[in-house]
This record gives structure tokens, sequence and C-alpha cells, in this order.
């Protein structure tokens, strides 16, 4: 017994062209735009068969599987298997996919088939995918389907009697069984939608199977990760071995300037103030310029080539594990170059404890006013050799310290998701953009960009905070016989503190650095190489580079403890600002201090202490 048609849905993957098909078969005015999940909710409208029958159509949310993971999916299912209040179970249904996803698409399609309704499929988009050189096959995949497919550009109106014809025909079909099990898992699903894709695709040009290719191997599972890696060392070693001439030279003139002033002014407070405050203080944060440049280079290159949306694809699952979506990789990826933008950049995680986690955790990603805090000591303590065969060995530290920040993140997240900010992980699909060679002009602006901001910063916030400390460390000034620093008004603060960072392997100068760098990080180089500029008793001393009086006054348990306190400890005022500014209060910003201090101290005295007793 076949009833006619009454009842028709538009099913199929977000942004495939459902609400497109819909407008062109009703005359309707639903909105389409391109990115998945316009269409929230159902949307019926009147269509005519050939036969000039009329049939209730039904355009639903975009749905990845019929195991829904959001509120717009669950319409989408209820809808379909007839479980929607009030409403029939349609008769037929319109399977909508993009020609050019088909691999994606057709996931989605072998489960709504399975269901063993009667469907009909649209080939949409066939108009792009002719444009980019993709020759498709409707019958094969017809076959492999077991049910009609009809090409169609919904935006052209192309198509659409086909379409309407193979439906009126679709009753007929109302008690033949699917061809498509349904009892195969998702990863059995994704194995035959490849196969079937394969043979329905005729022919590619050479860029779109490139393309392809290039996910198959940067997306697998086991070879994406192991490359992401990869990538990310070569970035740290990249780090150290193209800045260093370049950094070299900026010292080298920074150092040979405070010469010439020396030697060109009179001794007196303001050329103290110049070589002690200015060149020694600031100059130290500036000539770490170009391993920020190159930083951002990669970082821009992976962003404007594709790569980063995939890197953030493969991230999904380690979040998921620790209780976050994928959808908090964006705004933790904008916190390596400064956790503010980070903070604001949760605005787009609508779970708020997610949110929340996220904001919690943005500052222990390493923003890049820590890169020079940890390039000085580095530089200063491990040697410039290689290991392992050409690895070069600081750029290996620098790539542990990042990681160091990384893995305390997940570990804090995972502690928070199952403590104060409660909840499940949520699913998270997106769609990818396309493979392209950066362009050059990008590149170079945003380098210059990011450049401009390190300035920028250096000749404001770092330039007024090191020159009041030296103010601070200058007066009152010292007897015969006395140390400068010793009897200075930030000495005396720094000794103070010094009580509470020495079981943690801090000496009164680094004490000393710990309280201006709050206001930024860079100012913990400055203020540690104004603080030695001013203790100094000779010219020469003034004008030494800083790594060498490092290198000379520290051990390297200290050095390393210092380095594991920058890893975990909290960021500067602003980031604390935001994160008050974001959560509307002090409660979250005064427990998100309070817990990084606490690591941060737990970090430093751990490393500082094993490092004393394996005799380093
Ligand atoms: N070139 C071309 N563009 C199309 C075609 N069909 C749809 N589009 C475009 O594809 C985009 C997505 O179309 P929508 O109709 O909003 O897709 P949808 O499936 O309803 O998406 P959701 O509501 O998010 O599930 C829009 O920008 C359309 O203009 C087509 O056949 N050819
Ligand atoms: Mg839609």
């Amino acid at each position: 017994m076949t009833r006619p048609i009454q009842t028709v849905a538009l099913v199929g993957n977000p942004n495939s062209g459902k609400s497109a098909l819909f407008n062109a078969l009703t005359g309707a005015r639903q909105k389409i735009a391109n990115y998945p999940g316009v269409t929230v909710e159902r949307k019926s409208g009147r269509m005519l068969l050939p036969d000039g029958e009329p049939v209730e159509l039904i355009d639903l949310p975009g749905s990845y599987s019929l195991d829904p993971s959001s509120p717009d999916e669950e319409v989408t299912r209820a809808v379909i298997t007839g479980q929607q209040d009030g409403q029939r179970q349609p008769d037929a249904l319109i399977l909508v996919l993009d020609a050019n996803n088909l691999e994606q698409h057709l996931v989605f399609a072998q489960e709504i088939i399975a269901l063993g309704m009667p469907v009909v499929v649209a080939l949409n988009m066939v108009d792009l995918a002719k444009r980019d050189g993709l020759v498709l096959d409707p019958g094969a995949l017809g076959n492999a389907l077991g049910v009609p497919v009809v090409e169609t550009v919904a935006v052209r109106r192309r198509g659409l009697s086909e379409l309407g014809d193979v439906l009126g025909q679709a009753a007929d079909r109302q008690n033949t069984a699917p061809i498509i099990s349904d009892n195969l898992d998702m990863s059995e699903r994704r194995i035959s939608a490849r196969a079937m894709a394969r043979a329905a695709i005729l022919s590619e040009t050479r860029q779109r199977r490139l393309h392809r290719g290039l996910d198959s191997v940067l997306l697998n599972p086991w070879a994406g990760p192991v490359i992401l890696l990869g990538l990310l060392f070569v970035m740290f070693q990249a780090v150290f071995a193209w800045a260093t001439p370049f950094a070299d030279a900026l010292d080298g003139a920074v150092v040979a300037l405070s010469g010439w002033v020396t030697a060109t002014f009179p001794e007196n407070l303001l050329r103290d103030a110049v070589t002690e405050g200015l060149l020694a203080g600031v100059g130290s944060v500036v000539v770490f310029l170009p391993q920020i440049v190159i930083l951002f280079l990669f970082i821009l290159l992976m962003e404007a080539s594709g790569y980063m949306a995939r890197a953030a694809f493969l991230m999904d699952r380690m979040m998921a594990f620790v209780g976050l979506s994928g959808r908090s990789f964006i705004p933790l990826l904008s916190s390596f170059a400064c956790a503010i933008p980070g903070i604001m950049a949760t605005r787009s995680i609508s779970d708020p404890k997610d949110r929340l986690t996220t904001i919690l955790i943005a500052p222990l990603m390493t923003c890049s006013a820590r890169l020079p805090v940890y390039a000085v000591i580095i530089a200063a303590f491990i040697p410039a050799r290689t290991v392992g065969g050409g690895i070069g060995l600081q750029g290996l530290v620098l790539f542990a310290l990042y990681l160091a920040g990384i893995i305390g993140a997940m570990l804090v997240a995972l502690v928070l998701r199952r403590s104060v900010a409660k909840g499940g992980a949520s699913g998270f699909i997106m769609e990818l953009p396309r493979y392209q060679w950066p362009r050059l002009g990008d590149i170079l602006l945003g380098l210059w960009q990011r450049a401009w901001i390190f300035l920028r910063r250096a000749g404001t916030i770092i330039f007024s905070v090191t020159v009041v400390l030296w103010l601070l460390l200058s007066f009152p000034q010292a007897g015969p016989g006395e140390d400068q620093v010793d009897v200075s008004i930030a000495g005396r603060i720094a000794s103070g503190l010094a009580v509470v960072v020495e079981p943690i392997g801090f000496n009164r100068d680094m004490a000393l650095a710990l309280i201006p760098a709050m206001a930024a990080r860079e100012v913990a180089v400055s203020s540690l190489a104004t603080t030695y500029a001013v203790a100094s008793d000779d010219e020469d001393e003034t004008a030494e580079a800083l790594g060498d009086r490092l290198a000379r006054d520290w051990t390297l348990p200290m050095a390393l403890s210092f380095l594991a306190w920058f890893v975990f400890a909290p960021q500067c005022l602003s980031t604390i600002a935001v994160a008050r500014r974001e959560t509307n209060g002090w409660k979250w910003p005064a427990f998100m201090l309070a817990y990084l201090f606490a690591l941060a101290y737990l970090a430093a005295g751990a490393t500082y202490w094993i490092a004393v007793s394996a005799g380093l």
C-alpha cells in the first residue's frame, strides 16, 4: 500500500544549501548564509509536485548526526523520527549533500538512508565543483546509496524539476529496504563514506587532489599530532638559531652606545639614568626584538596557510580529554601573544563553565612578553651547543618551557572541570578553510604590527617602570663603603621579600625583579639589568651585557628556578583587570592570582631543590 507524499523534510550537514533549496522550491525567503548553523529551527512551506499535488516542505537545521549534541540538532532528530509534538512524521526526505565535501557529508547521509524512509539526494553546489575541476558521477553515487541522486544548484534554481520528478515517485519506494546497513559505527561509516566518494569522483584537478592528500596526512590521528609537535619544535629552534646573530648585533650596539655616553658626558645623575635605566634596562629588553619577530613569523604563516585551523582540529581531542571543547583553542592560542585578547576571545564560548575555565587557564599559555625573560636566562645558562645530532639545546629548553605551560594549563583545566567549574566536554566540529600560499604583503604587515606593539611597550610601560625602579634603586645614595642597592628604597623592600622567596632559591636581586614584573613581564629583564648596572662599581661593568653578569652571579639551579617561576606566576596586572571585567567581579581574578602564585612557588621550589640535589 502506498500513500501519497504529503510532508517532505530537507536534511543534511550544515551549510550544504538546504535553506537555499527550500527557498527555491517554495518561494520562501529563509535566511541563508555561508557558514554552518544558520537555520536553528524548523520552518515549513508549500511546494507543488509535477502532477500539481501540493506537499508541505520542512527546512531543518543542519546536523552532523542523529545523535544530537546541540538543541538545534535535537530539532532535526525529533522532526525526522516523528517525535515532534503535534507534527506528522515526514513521508520522504530530501537529503542535501555538498558536492565539494562529499566524503564528509556522506557520513551523515548513510545514517539517514539507513532509517529506511524514502530518500532523494540533492547533490548540491555542483557549480562550485565544476569550477574547481571536480567531475562527479551521480549515477555511481545513486547506486552506492541505493537512492536517486539529482544534481542541483539551489541558488540558480537548477535541477529543481528533476528533483520534483523523483520526489513524486518516492512514494512507490515506501516499503523497499535500504541497502545501507544501520548497524555501522561512526568510524565504519567514515571508511565507507570515503570509498563511496572515491567511486563517485571521476576526476579532479591536481590542486584539489593535493589538498585532500595534505589533509589526510596532516589530520591523521597519529601523524597529525607528530607533525604539529615537530613544527612547534622547529619554531623554537629557529627562535634561537636564526635570531642569535641579530640579537648579538643589537646587544653590541647597546653596549657601544652606553660606552659612548659614558665617555662623552660628565658624570652626573642624568648620565647614570641614561646608562643604567634607559640603555641597560630598556635596552636589555629591546634586544629580543628578533626573537619576537621570528616567533610571530611562524604563527602568521600557520594562520595564513590554513594550517592553524587544522591544529585546532587536532587539539580538539586533547581538549575534550581535560573537559574543554575545541572552542577554547582559539582563545588559548591568542594567549600566546598576550592573555588579554585571549581572555576577551572567550566571549565566543557559550557554556559559562567552559568559558570560566578557559579564562582561568589563559595566563598559563606563554605570552610573548615572557619570551625575553626566558631568552635572557637560557642564553646565559644553557650552552649554545647541539645534542642528539644537530638539535640546538637552547631551542629545546625554550620548547620545554612552552610545553610546561601548556601541560600545566591542561592539568589545571582537568582539576577545575571536576571541582569549581564542573561540567562535561561539549562537541566541536569546524569547517576547515582551504589551504593557500600566505601572501608576502600580509605577513610583512603582521610582523610589522607585532614588532611595533613590542617596541611601543618598551617605549612606554617598560620604560616608565624601569625609570621608577632606577630612582628607587638610586636613592638614598650610599655613603662610602656602603652598597648602593643595599641602602636604596628598592633594595630594602626587596630584602623583605627575599625572606619569602629564599626557600625557592631566589636571591635579593631576583626578588627585586618580581614586583615591577607585575606591570609587564619583560620588566623582569630590565629591572635585573638596571639593578646590576646600579650595583656595579665601574663603568665597564655598567655596560656589561646582562647575560654575562647573570652567568657570573647566579648558579644554574637559581636560573632554572627563576624560569619555572615565570612559567606559572600570574601575569601582569592588566590581565587580572581584564579577568575581573569578563567575570564581573573580584572572586575569580582573586582565585586566579592565588592558584597561580601557589603553583609558581611550588614549581620554582621543586625545580631548585631537584637541581641542587642533582648537583647542577
Ligand atoms: N554556488 C552555490 N552556492 C550555494 C548553492 N546552494 C547554496 N549555496 C550557498 O551556500 C551557502 C549555504 O546555504 P544555506 O542554504 O544557508 O545552507 P544550509 O544547509 O541551510 O545551512 P544551515 O542552515 O547552517 O544548516 C549560502 O551562502 C548559499 O548561498 C549552490 O548550489 N551553489
Ligand atoms: Mg539553513
